[in-house]
Order: C-alpha cells, then structure tokens, then sequence
C-alpha cells in the first residue's frame, strides 16, 4: 500500500474549478462537499484525501504537512505570504483581478486616503511601492460598503465581471495584480513523496494546458 496524499480545497468556485483538473489526474471525490458536513472526502484512489477548509487556511494546511498539495489564490499566498511552500503551477482557474475601487472621480481630499480591505498587506505594499501613505481598516467582507457610507475612500478587493462594484455605483482605480489559483506543495512532501506529487503535478500540468 503506498503512501497517503492529502490535497487541500475549498468549498465553492474552487472545488467546482478544480474538480475537473482532478478528474483529468484520476482523482475524483466519493462524496460533494456542498452536500455533505465531511470535512475529509475520499476520492476513488483509496491513498488520496480530500480536505475541506477556508480558501484562506489552505496554505497553512500545506506549509505545516497538514496536507500534501493544496489550491489557493495568489491574493492568498500574497496577502499571507507564500513562504515555505513550493507553487509550481498556475492553474488558471478563479481568474480575477486585485484591484483599487472607490467612487467616480477618485480622491482629491488633503488626509491621508483611507483604504477598506481584507487584503491589508498587499493593499499596503500597493501603495507603499508608490511611496503613498494611507490608513488601512480591516475588514472581513462586503468591501464594497465601505466608500458608499464614508468608511474608507476606496477598496482593495478582487474584480471578475465588475458587476458588484457596479451595483454598488464604484468603479477601478488602479489594477494590483492579475490572480488566479495555484497548485502549492509542501516541501518536505516534495522530497518524501516526490514520484506520485510530481505525477499529479504533471497531469494537472497537461490538463491545464488543454492536453
Ligand atoms: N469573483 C471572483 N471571480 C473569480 N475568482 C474569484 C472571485 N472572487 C474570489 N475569487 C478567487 O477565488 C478564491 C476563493 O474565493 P471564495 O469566494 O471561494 O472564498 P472566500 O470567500 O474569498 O474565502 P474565505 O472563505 O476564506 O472568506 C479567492 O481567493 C480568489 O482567488
Ligand atoms: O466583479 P464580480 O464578478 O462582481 O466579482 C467580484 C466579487 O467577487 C468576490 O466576492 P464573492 O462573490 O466571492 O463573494 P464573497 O467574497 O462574499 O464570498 C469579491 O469579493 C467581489 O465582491
């Protein structure tokens, strides 16, 4: 019997996203997570583990062994730090992008810009590498609130369709970065486990690219 794999995921359009990458590496899970209250599925290989988590604990899971491989989205591994982990695949998948939004017209105000974001570190790295000084406030969701009742002047937060910052009579700033989700591993797996990782790593790599 060879050894265990655990991969970690989380709920939602990265399960759904990655589900097919899996099945094109003959990983394919027993059980949906959207319907069941298990947070480790089994998959049709008997050595391989599903993990169910926050989008955001996912690189912890990995950087402590918790799990084996995981997928996480770059605003993650940058907000968090990608330390201590190996990404050796983007998997294009969750495609967004980090973006500055605030109100039409932009900010002329003589205080300091006051920025509302749950991506505190890389909204100050943004504005720091422009040499601006701003406030962050940390918040944890519905970012987009924020400019319309005075909270912040702008967002840090992610744009796929800009349907919400519509909605919401905001609209971009400035582009941060271009994000999608990557494969992370961790490292000691990468040397323990190295055959099957880097299998899985290549058909994930052939899948991507359409093969
Ligand atoms: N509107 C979007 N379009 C495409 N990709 C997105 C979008 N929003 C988020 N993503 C990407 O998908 C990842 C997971 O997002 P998801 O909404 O499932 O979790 P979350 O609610 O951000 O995380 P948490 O559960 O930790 O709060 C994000 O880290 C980002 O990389
Ligand atoms: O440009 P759009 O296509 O409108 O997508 C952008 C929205 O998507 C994300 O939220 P998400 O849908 O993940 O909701 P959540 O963060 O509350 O889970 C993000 O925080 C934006 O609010």
């Amino acid at each position: 019997m060879s050894e265990t794999l655990t991969i970690a995921l989380s709920k939602g359009r990265i399960f759904k996203d990655t589900l097919p990458l899996l099945a094109a590496a003959d990983i394919v899970p027993v059980d949906d997570p959207e319907t069941s209250r298990k947070l480790i599925l089994d998959t049709n290989d008997p050595t391989i583990k599903l993990v169910i988590i926050r989008a955001t604990d996912v690189p912890t899971y990995v950087r402590y062994g918790a799990a084996d491989l995981g997928v996480a989205g770059k605003d993650v591994l940058m907000e968090n730090g990608g330390e201590g982990i190996y990404e050796p695949l983007d998997l294009r998948i969750a495609r967004c992008r980090l973006m500055v939004a605030g109100l039409p017209g932009g900010y002329e105000g003589a205080r300091r810009l006051r920025v509302a974001t749950k991506f505190v570190n890389a909204a100050r790295a943004h504005f720091a590498a422009q040499g601006r000084q701003v406030e962050v406030i940390k918040l944890y969701g519905s970012m987009e609130l924020a400019p319309l009742v005075g909270l912040a002047d702008c967002i840090v937060d992610l744009v796929d369709t800009g349907n919400t910052l519509r909605a919401n009579g905001l609209v971009p700033w400035e582009d941060i970065a271009d994000i999608s989700s990557r494969l992370i591993v961790n490292k000691a797996s990468m040397k323990m486990k190295h055959r099957r990782v880097q299998r899985i790593i290549e058909q994930l790599r052939r899948a991507v690219d359409g093969g």
